[in-house]
Protein backbone atom coordinates (compact mmCIF):
# COMPACT_ATOMS: atom_id res chain seq x y z
CA UNK A 1 0.00 0.00 0.00
CA UNK A 2 1.26 3.52 -0.99
CA UNK A 3 -0.50 7.17 -0.30
CA UNK A 4 -1.56 8.77 -3.10
CA UNK A 5 -1.57 12.65 -2.13
CA UNK A 6 -3.33 14.82 -4.64
CA UNK A 7 -2.57 18.77 -4.21
CA UNK A 8 -4.73 21.70 -5.26
CA UNK A 9 -1.81 24.11 -7.13
CA UNK A 10 -2.49 26.95 -9.24
CA UNK A 11 -0.66 27.18 -12.50
CA UNK A 12 2.35 29.19 -11.35
CA UNK A 13 3.05 26.93 -8.76
CA UNK A 14 2.14 23.39 -9.97
CA UNK A 15 5.72 22.26 -11.31
CA UNK A 16 7.88 23.91 -8.49
CA UNK A 17 5.26 22.51 -6.01
CA UNK A 18 6.37 18.76 -7.98
CA UNK A 19 10.07 19.68 -7.51
CA UNK A 20 8.97 20.23 -4.04
CA UNK A 21 7.64 17.46 -3.34
CA UNK A 22 9.90 15.18 -4.98
CA UNK A 23 12.68 16.75 -2.78
CA UNK A 24 10.43 15.98 -0.15
CA UNK A 25 10.60 12.46 -0.44
CA UNK A 26 7.61 11.87 -3.11
CA UNK A 27 8.66 8.37 -4.68
CA UNK A 28 6.80 9.89 -8.09
CA UNK A 29 5.04 13.08 -8.81
CA UNK A 30 2.60 13.75 -11.83
CA UNK A 31 0.43 16.81 -12.87
CA UNK A 32 -3.16 16.69 -14.05
CA UNK A 33 -5.79 19.02 -14.46
CA UNK A 34 -7.78 19.48 -10.83
CA UNK A 35 -11.39 19.80 -13.07
CA UNK A 36 -10.74 16.84 -14.94
CA UNK A 37 -11.79 13.17 -13.97
CA UNK A 38 -9.78 10.26 -13.14
CA UNK A 39 -6.17 11.20 -14.06
CA UNK A 40 -5.84 8.47 -16.59
CA UNK A 41 -8.47 10.60 -19.07
CA UNK A 42 -6.07 13.47 -18.49
CA UNK A 43 -3.61 14.93 -21.43
CA UNK A 44 -0.21 14.14 -21.80
CA UNK A 45 1.18 17.69 -21.98
CA UNK A 46 4.47 17.72 -23.60
CA UNK A 47 4.60 14.35 -25.01
CA UNK A 48 3.81 13.85 -28.96
CA UNK A 49 0.02 14.50 -29.73
CA UNK A 50 -0.29 16.17 -26.54
CA UNK A 51 0.27 20.13 -26.15
CA UNK A 52 3.46 21.23 -24.69
CA UNK A 53 1.84 23.71 -21.79
CA UNK A 54 -1.20 22.03 -19.88
CA UNK A 55 -4.30 23.92 -20.60
CA UNK A 56 -6.05 23.67 -17.42
CA UNK A 57 -5.99 26.95 -14.73
CA UNK A 58 -6.32 24.59 -12.11
CA UNK A 59 -4.33 22.04 -11.78
CA UNK A 60 -3.45 18.92 -8.88
CA UNK A 61 -0.15 18.01 -8.07
CA UNK A 62 -0.67 13.67 -7.54
CA UNK A 63 2.16 12.71 -5.77
CA UNK A 64 3.03 9.05 -4.21
CA UNK A 65 4.57 8.44 -0.79
CA UNK A 66 5.56 5.63 0.74
CA UNK A 67 2.72 5.02 3.30
CA UNK A 68 5.39 4.99 6.57
CA UNK A 69 6.03 9.16 5.39
CA UNK A 70 5.09 11.34 8.27
CA UNK A 71 3.34 13.55 5.34
CA UNK A 72 2.31 16.88 7.64
CA UNK A 73 5.91 17.08 7.35
CA UNK A 74 6.48 16.04 3.86
CA UNK A 75 3.94 18.52 2.68
CA UNK A 76 4.57 21.68 4.83
CA UNK A 77 8.29 21.19 3.57
CA UNK A 78 7.38 20.96 -0.16
CA UNK A 79 5.03 23.94 0.64
CA UNK A 80 7.91 26.36 2.10
CA UNK A 81 9.73 24.93 -1.07
CA UNK A 82 7.69 25.97 -3.45
CA UNK A 83 7.36 29.48 -1.78
CA UNK A 84 3.60 29.46 -0.76
CA UNK A 85 2.20 30.82 2.51
CA UNK A 86 0.77 27.32 3.79
CA UNK A 87 -0.03 23.51 2.77
CA UNK A 88 -2.54 23.60 -0.43
CA UNK A 89 -5.92 21.76 -0.09
CA UNK A 90 -4.93 18.51 -0.46
CA UNK A 91 -6.52 14.84 -0.72
CA UNK A 92 -5.03 11.25 0.84
CA UNK A 93 -5.91 7.85 -0.82
CA UNK A 94 -4.50 4.70 -0.26
CA UNK A 95 -3.51 2.66 -3.24
CA UNK A 96 -2.48 -0.83 -3.72
CA UNK A 97 0.88 -1.40 -5.58
CA UNK A 98 -0.45 -2.84 -8.88
CA UNK A 99 -3.26 0.01 -8.92
CA UNK A 100 -0.02 2.95 -9.03
CA UNK A 101 1.59 0.82 -11.61
CA UNK A 102 -1.05 0.17 -14.16
CA UNK A 103 -1.84 3.63 -13.37
CA UNK A 104 2.15 4.47 -14.18
CA UNK A 105 2.06 2.97 -17.47
CA UNK A 106 -0.72 3.93 -18.18
CA UNK A 107 0.35 7.60 -18.82
CA UNK A 108 3.74 7.26 -20.24
CA UNK A 109 4.21 6.23 -24.07
CA UNK A 110 7.00 6.13 -26.22
CA UNK A 111 8.79 9.74 -26.13
CA UNK A 112 10.28 10.92 -29.39
CA UNK A 113 13.29 13.25 -28.67
CA UNK A 114 14.21 13.46 -32.62
CA UNK A 115 13.76 10.93 -35.36
CA UNK A 116 16.79 9.46 -34.87
CA UNK A 117 16.33 9.26 -30.85
CA UNK A 118 13.18 7.69 -28.55
CA UNK A 119 12.34 7.02 -25.13
CA UNK A 120 10.19 3.61 -24.55
CA UNK A 121 8.88 2.21 -21.91
CA UNK A 122 10.11 -1.19 -21.37
CA UNK A 123 5.58 -2.33 -21.83
CA UNK A 124 5.86 -0.81 -25.21
CA UNK A 125 7.02 -1.87 -28.66
CA UNK A 126 9.82 0.71 -30.03
CA UNK A 127 7.97 2.24 -32.57
CA UNK A 128 11.02 2.94 -34.82
CA UNK A 129 12.79 0.04 -34.13
CA UNK A 130 16.02 1.52 -36.35
CA UNK A 131 16.10 5.03 -34.02
CA UNK A 132 18.49 4.59 -31.05
CA UNK A 133 15.69 3.27 -28.68
CA UNK A 134 16.48 4.05 -24.91
CA UNK A 135 14.52 1.45 -22.78
CA UNK A 136 13.52 4.22 -19.37
CA UNK A 137 10.72 3.36 -16.82
CA UNK A 138 9.31 5.81 -14.74
CA UNK A 139 11.48 5.40 -11.31
CA UNK A 140 12.61 6.88 -8.61
CA UNK A 141 15.11 9.27 -10.16
CA UNK A 142 14.60 12.02 -12.51
CA UNK A 143 15.19 11.69 -16.76
CA UNK A 144 12.21 9.63 -18.24
CA UNK A 145 12.72 11.90 -21.72
CA UNK A 146 9.45 14.14 -20.85
CA UNK A 147 10.91 16.90 -19.15
CA UNK A 148 12.29 20.18 -21.62
CA UNK A 149 15.75 20.26 -20.04
CA UNK A 150 16.36 16.59 -20.45
CA UNK A 151 15.03 17.18 -23.91
CA UNK A 152 17.08 19.93 -25.07
CA UNK A 153 20.33 17.85 -24.07
CA UNK A 154 18.89 14.85 -25.88
CA UNK A 155 19.00 16.83 -28.18
CA UNK A 156 22.32 18.08 -28.26
CA UNK A 157 23.86 15.06 -27.48
CA UNK A 158 22.97 13.24 -30.97
CA UNK A 159 24.79 15.67 -32.65
CA UNK A 160 27.77 16.69 -30.64
CA UNK A 161 29.33 13.23 -29.46
CA UNK A 162 32.00 11.77 -31.93
CA UNK A 163 32.73 8.29 -31.89
CA UNK A 164 34.70 7.21 -29.03
CA UNK A 165 35.05 10.89 -26.82
CA UNK A 166 34.92 10.61 -23.14
CA UNK A 167 31.73 12.02 -21.29
CA UNK A 168 30.83 13.22 -17.97
CA UNK A 169 27.22 13.10 -17.02
CA UNK A 170 27.27 15.45 -13.80
CA UNK A 171 23.58 14.88 -11.87
CA UNK A 172 22.75 11.57 -14.28
CA UNK A 173 19.58 10.84 -12.55
CA UNK A 174 18.18 8.09 -14.04
CA UNK A 175 21.07 7.78 -15.97
CA UNK A 176 19.74 9.16 -19.49
CA UNK A 177 22.01 11.69 -20.87
CA UNK A 178 24.71 9.00 -20.12
CA UNK A 179 22.72 6.37 -21.97
CA UNK A 180 22.16 8.26 -25.17
CA UNK A 181 26.11 9.52 -25.49
CA UNK A 182 27.36 5.70 -24.70
CA UNK A 183 24.49 4.84 -27.59
CA UNK A 184 25.38 7.66 -29.93
CA UNK A 185 29.40 6.36 -30.16
CA UNK A 186 31.19 7.50 -26.81
CA UNK A 187 33.84 5.88 -25.39
CA UNK A 188 33.96 6.34 -21.48
CA UNK A 189 30.99 7.70 -19.89
CA UNK A 190 30.89 8.34 -16.65
CA UNK A 191 27.63 9.99 -14.43
CA UNK A 192 27.96 11.83 -11.07
CA UNK A 193 25.18 12.20 -8.62
CA UNK A 194 24.90 12.97 -5.03
CA UNK A 195 21.86 10.70 -4.09
CA UNK A 196 22.59 6.85 -4.19
CA UNK A 197 18.94 6.05 -5.64
CA UNK A 198 20.04 7.98 -8.73
CA UNK A 199 23.12 6.09 -9.10
CA UNK A 200 21.18 2.79 -8.73
CA UNK A 201 19.02 3.85 -11.44
CA UNK A 202 22.17 4.75 -13.45
CA UNK A 203 23.63 1.71 -12.83
CA UNK A 204 20.44 -0.66 -13.92
CA UNK A 205 19.19 1.74 -16.76
CA UNK A 206 22.67 0.99 -18.43
CA UNK A 207 22.18 -2.40 -18.09
CA UNK A 208 19.16 -2.94 -19.53
CA UNK A 209 20.36 -0.61 -22.50
CA UNK A 210 23.24 -2.76 -22.92
CA UNK A 211 25.90 0.27 -22.57
CA UNK A 212 28.46 0.51 -20.11
CA UNK A 213 28.60 3.50 -17.70
CA UNK A 214 30.86 4.17 -14.47
CA UNK A 215 28.92 5.86 -11.56
CA UNK A 216 30.26 7.96 -9.29
CA UNK A 217 28.53 9.40 -5.88
CA UNK A 218 29.76 13.29 -5.89
CA UNK A 219 31.31 13.45 -2.61
CA UNK A 220 34.06 11.61 -4.70
CA UNK A 221 36.72 14.48 -6.30
CA UNK A 222 36.80 14.27 -9.66
CA UNK A 223 40.79 14.47 -10.93
CA UNK A 224 40.09 13.15 -14.73
CA UNK A 225 39.18 15.41 -17.74
CA UNK A 226 36.63 15.05 -20.41
CA UNK A 227 36.05 15.43 -23.89
CA UNK A 228 31.91 16.59 -23.13
CA UNK A 229 30.45 17.53 -19.83
CA UNK A 230 26.74 17.73 -19.51
CA UNK A 231 25.11 18.77 -16.60
CA UNK A 232 21.37 19.24 -16.18
CA UNK A 233 20.80 20.55 -12.60
CA UNK A 234 19.17 23.59 -11.29
CA UNK A 235 20.79 27.37 -11.51
CA UNK A 236 21.78 27.54 -7.73
CA UNK A 237 23.69 24.02 -7.77
CA UNK A 238 25.24 24.83 -11.19
CA UNK A 239 26.40 28.06 -9.81
CA UNK A 240 27.76 26.45 -7.07
CA UNK A 241 29.53 23.74 -8.80
CA UNK A 242 30.48 26.24 -11.77
CA UNK A 243 34.62 25.54 -10.51
CA UNK A 244 33.89 21.96 -10.10
CA UNK A 245 32.15 21.51 -13.19
CA UNK A 246 33.92 23.55 -15.62
CA UNK A 247 37.60 21.46 -14.03
CA UNK A 248 35.85 18.50 -15.76
CA UNK A 249 36.25 19.58 -19.17
CA UNK A 250 39.17 18.79 -20.91
CA UNK A 251 40.73 21.50 -23.17
CA UNK A 252 39.11 22.09 -26.59
CA UNK A 253 35.98 20.16 -24.90
CA UNK A 254 32.65 21.19 -24.80
CA UNK A 255 30.02 21.99 -21.23
CA UNK A 256 26.63 22.13 -22.11
CA UNK A 257 23.90 22.95 -18.68
CA UNK A 258 20.44 22.99 -18.46
CA UNK A 259 17.71 23.12 -16.08
CA UNK A 260 18.12 26.92 -15.94
CA UNK A 261 15.24 28.66 -16.63
CA UNK A 262 15.01 31.96 -19.33
CA UNK A 263 15.47 34.44 -16.86
CA UNK A 264 18.26 33.16 -15.26
CA UNK A 265 20.32 32.04 -17.66
CA UNK A 266 22.79 35.46 -17.43
CA UNK A 267 23.38 34.00 -13.68
CA UNK A 268 24.39 31.06 -14.97
CA UNK A 269 26.85 32.52 -17.84
CA UNK A 270 28.25 34.46 -15.65
CA UNK A 271 28.90 32.08 -12.75
CA UNK A 272 31.11 30.24 -15.50
CA UNK A 273 32.43 32.92 -16.86
CA UNK A 274 35.83 33.07 -15.22
CA UNK A 275 36.42 29.54 -16.73
CA UNK A 276 34.56 29.12 -20.03
CA UNK A 277 32.20 31.26 -22.05
CA UNK A 278 28.69 30.42 -21.86
CA UNK A 279 25.80 31.13 -24.67
CA UNK A 280 21.98 29.70 -24.89
CA UNK A 281 22.33 27.43 -28.09
CA UNK A 282 18.16 26.55 -27.56
CA UNK A 283 15.37 26.81 -25.60
CA UNK A 284 11.99 25.04 -24.50
CA UNK A 285 9.17 25.86 -22.48
CA UNK A 286 11.25 28.69 -21.32
CA UNK A 287 14.02 26.28 -20.47
CA UNK A 288 17.59 27.24 -21.89
CA UNK A 289 20.53 25.15 -22.69
CA UNK A 290 23.71 26.41 -22.46
CA UNK A 291 26.73 25.63 -24.66
CA UNK A 292 30.21 26.41 -24.24
CA UNK A 293 33.81 25.27 -25.46
CA UNK A 294 37.08 25.50 -23.31
C1 LIG B 1 17.11 17.47 -13.11
S1 LIG B 1 17.88 15.96 -12.67
C2 LIG B 1 18.64 15.51 -14.20
C3 LIG B 1 18.65 14.05 -14.47
C4 LIG B 1 19.13 13.65 -15.87
N1 LIG B 1 20.53 14.00 -16.08
C5 LIG B 1 18.29 14.31 -16.94
O1 LIG B 1 18.80 15.14 -17.68
O2 LIG B 1 17.10 14.00 -17.05
C6 LIG B 1 19.22 16.58 -11.70
C7 LIG B 1 20.06 15.52 -11.02
O3 LIG B 1 21.17 16.19 -10.41
C8 LIG B 1 21.43 15.61 -9.15
N2 LIG B 1 22.13 16.61 -8.34
C9 LIG B 1 21.61 17.67 -7.68
N3 LIG B 1 22.59 18.34 -7.04
C10 LIG B 1 23.75 17.68 -7.31
C11 LIG B 1 25.12 17.88 -6.92
N4 LIG B 1 25.48 18.88 -6.12
N5 LIG B 1 26.04 17.02 -7.37
C12 LIG B 1 25.68 15.99 -8.19
N6 LIG B 1 24.40 15.74 -8.57
C13 LIG B 1 23.46 16.58 -8.13
C14 LIG B 1 20.05 15.21 -8.65
O4 LIG B 1 20.15 14.20 -7.65
C15 LIG B 1 19.36 14.74 -9.91
O5 LIG B 1 19.52 13.36 -10.11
Amino acid sequence: MWLQVAVQADEAHAETLSEALMDAGALSVSIDDADAGTPDEVPQFGEPGHPAQPLWQHSRVVALFDRDVELAVALAEAAAQAGLDAVPPFTVEEVAEQDWVRLTQSQFDPIEIDPRLWIVPSWHVAPNPDAINIEMDPGLAFGTGSHPTTRLCLQWVLDNIPAGCSVLDYGCGSGILAIAAAKVGAGKVVGIDIDERALESTRDNAERNGVSIEVVHSGTPVTARYDRVIANILTNPLCVLAPAIAACVADGGKLVLSGVLEPQAEQVIAAYAPYIALKVGATHEGWVRLEGQR
